[in-house]
């Protein structure tokens, strides 16, 4: 059977082109969004991430900062590098990125993130108002899906989702998001009987989990549409995700693959919350 393969890095570059043409019309009136990304040691998954953000940001008109702290930094300087940042005018977005060593407290640390610059969209505030339905920063994996869906013409009207995982950065938002586009919306995690009951039912599938070749075809339901979000290593040493993309790929009628899908999604939406972020700020 013939299916689309969902293509993340070209919706992502269209969605960056119109971010561009956005900052250059800001920066006419006088504002340059800034971006502050904050790495503390060096991870090398962060760093190539991180770079991604940085590089798209200079690409855009964005004006980024890269702040690199030492692995042995303390859990107070950290928040304090955070306060002063809430209290820079150049920048309007910040991020820290995780993980973070053991030895620090994410939570703590997003807590102290101004919810008006959090582009991640992961402090209590801006999780609190997506989950009653305000307008808030959205987490941008789950934001990114959604556009992708949205400009691929996937309806998700009466649709049965499934998320594959409930963690806060991606299940469980995700969760929320397509339950608000009105998906009937099933989440599953480590703790679930028999995975493959729920997803063969989904008309959606979302895996979010982190283990390579986790959703295989005994998972799917043929038509089915399957969205990648898993980042991993092959044998091979090569990026792949959750999904056995192979053997998955043909029973589908939409799959994103791994690269290429979710992952330049997400950069292109911490690019627009950022966009986001600066004329709030400076309308008020
Ligand atoms: N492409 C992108 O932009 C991004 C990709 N990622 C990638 O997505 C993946 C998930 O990330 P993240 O949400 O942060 O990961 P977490 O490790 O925080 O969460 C993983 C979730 O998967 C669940 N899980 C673990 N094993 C199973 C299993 N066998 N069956 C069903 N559920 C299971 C866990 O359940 P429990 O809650 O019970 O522990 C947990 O809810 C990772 O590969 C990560 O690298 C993450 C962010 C962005
Ligand atoms: N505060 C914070 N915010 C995050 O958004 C955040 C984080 N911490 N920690 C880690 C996860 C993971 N994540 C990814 C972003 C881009 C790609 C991405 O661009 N992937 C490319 C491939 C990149 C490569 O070649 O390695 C792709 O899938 O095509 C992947 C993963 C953001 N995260
Ligand atoms: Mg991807």
């Amino acid at each position: 059977m013939a299916y689309q393969l969902i293509n993340g890095k070209q919706i992502a570059k269209e969605i960056r082109l119109e971010l561009k043409h956005e900052v250059e019309q800001l920066k006419a009136e006088g504002l340059q969004p800034g971006l502050a990304v904050i790495l503390v040691g060096n991870n090398p998954a962060s760093e190539t991430y991180v770079r991604g953000k940085i590089r798209a940001s200079e690409e855009i008109g964005i004006h980024s900062q890269l702040i690199r702290m030492n692995d042995t930094i303390t859990q107070e300087d950290l928040l304090s590098k955070v306060r002063e940042l809430n209290e820079d005018p150049n920048i309007h977005g910040i991020l820290v990125q995780l993980p973070l060593p053991d030895h620090i407290n994410p939570d703590k640390v997003i807590e102290v993130i101004s919810p008006s610059k959090d582009v991640d969209g992961f402090t209590p505030i801006n999780m609190g108002k997506l989950v009653i339905g305000q307008r808030g920063l959205l987490p941008c994996t789950p934001y990114g899906i959604m556009q992708m869906l949205d400009r691929t013409g996937i309806s998700l009207e009466g649709k049965h989702a499934v998320v594959v995982g409930r963690s806060n950065i991606v299940g469980k938002p995700m969760a929320i998001l397509l339950q608000q586009a009105n998906a009937t919306v099933t989440l599953c995690h480590s703790r679930t009987v028999d995975l493959p009951h729920y997803t063969r039912q989904a008309d959606l599938i979302i895996a979010a989990v982190g283990k390579l070749n986790l959703i295989t075809k005994e998972h799917v339901k043929p038509g089915a549409v399957v969205i990648d979000v898993g980042m991993n290593r092959n044998d091979a040493g090569k990026l792949a995700g959750d999904v056995n993309f192979e053997e998955v790929a043909p029973l589908t009628s939409a799959i994103t693959p791994v690269p290429g899908g979710v992952g330049p999604m997400t950069i292109a939406m911490l690019m627009k919350n950022t966009v986001s972020a600066a004329k709030a700020i400076w309308q008020r």
